[in-house]
């Protein structure tokens, strides 16, 4: 069926408008986008023994209890991943998703401590990816940023390690960011980690609040330094702390469906997500792992219109935060807008 026709069937009036409109997504593992055609194919090709045959039993597997219970598959995932042109694959089928559903600017976590227990190193990595981005972007245009995300269930010192090794390869990287096990691996361990890479002029970002309380948001803030939190939900549990977070419009990275499928919320008619954006906070939408969570961005939207009842003026106010949030200079983001001044004005 063709691609209009399937939005028209599966979306409501809110969401298909939202369809073609520009957006940004900033809080997507690529990892994390790896469908399972293309994982039993690197599987396959590399000869590496997973626990499923078909598309059928991988996907039957992404049953999840929390965050653990995925991180699990999902570094399993991650592991059928060894050559230029996996990593090239990998990245042209999620920016093949950005033209699709019309994400014009993208801000990619890499985590590249995962690939090294397969002796996978950075360059490698880069190469793939850099080849799809030049061709996304010679294409159609595409921006896209890559975030230097390290894996917080490993040692300070192995992370330092790595963004030494980063040192190579800077110009690739917007910003630094903080992923993995939250609940047991706080921001506090990470505080020179987040120091070095601040000296290095990297913009800075980290997983909080997403399982882990709202003290963690507060740390994050306060001894790493960030500028954008990833998730953050659970800074409804301290008032104190969502009025600091609107009134400095510091931007919250919220990733609906994922929140539903590791447990963080029951149903998303729980999601407190419309709450925090009436509040004046800068909250955007982002769909986090979308092989593994049942949807990208627009999927993610078209939630929040089903589930919460998300309106026109709602919807555009989470696309603009968007845009606000994106680790871009001024005149980037006023073209941004201006892409959706001119859509509005064709569709208002
Ligand atoms: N939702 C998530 N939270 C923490 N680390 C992650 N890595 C990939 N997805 C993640
Ligand atoms: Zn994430």
């Amino acid at each position: 069926m063709e691609v209009q026709k399937v939005i028209e069937q599966q979306f409501g009036p809110v969401t298909q408008w939202l369809a073609e409109m520009p957006k940004a997504e900033l809080h997507l593992h690529l990892d994390g986008s790896l469908r399972a055609p293309r994982l039993l194919q690197l599987a396959a090709k590399h000869g590496v023994d997973l626990p499923y045959t078909s598309v059928e039993e991988v996907e039957a597997a992404y049953n999840f209890s929390d965050l653990q219970s995925f991180l699990d598959l999902y570094y399993l995932g991650a592991s059928v991943l060894r050559d230029a042109e996996d990593f090239y694959l990998l990245m042209k089928d999620y920016l093949d998703v950005c033209r699709q559903q019309k994400i014009v600017h993208c801000e990619i976590m890499v985590e590249p401590q995962t690939y090294l227990p397969q002796g996978v190193d950075l360059s490698v990595v880069l190469a793939g990816f850099d080849r799809a981005i030049v061709e996304a972007h010679e294409g159609w245009g595409q921006s896209v940023q890559l975030i230097l995300s390290f894996l917080r269930h490993l040692p300070e010192a192995d992370c330092i390690a790595m963004l030494e090794a980063a040192d190579l390869y800077r110009k690739h990287f917007c910003a630094i960011g903080l992923a993995s096990a939250e609940k047991d691996f706080p921001p506090a361990n990470f505080q020179t980690l987040y120091r070095e890479a601040k000296n290095r002029g990297y913009e800075l970002t980290a997983h909080a609040g997403e399982e882990g309380p709202a003290s963690f948001i507060r740390d994050a803030l306060e001894l790493l330094s960030v500028s954008r939190i990833d998730h953050g939900v659970r800074a409804v549990e301290d008032e104190g702390l969502l009025d600091h977070l609107a009134a400095n419009r510091v931007p919250l990275t919220v990733c609906p469906l994922s929140n539903v499928r590791l447990c963080v919320y029951d149903e998303m008619s729980e999601h407190r997500i419309l709450e925090l954006l009436e509040r004046g906070l800068c909250v955007t939408v982002n769909s986090d792992d979308p092989a593994y969570f049942g949807g990208d961005l627009l999927e993610n939207f078209a939630a929040l219109e089903s589930d919460l009842g998300m309106t026109r003026e709602q919807a555009l106010v989470l696309v603009r935060n968007g845009f606000e949030a994106a680790y871009l200079p001024s005149e980037a983001k006023m073209a941004l807008d201006e892409q959706l001044k001119e859509y509005l004005a064709r569709n208002p």
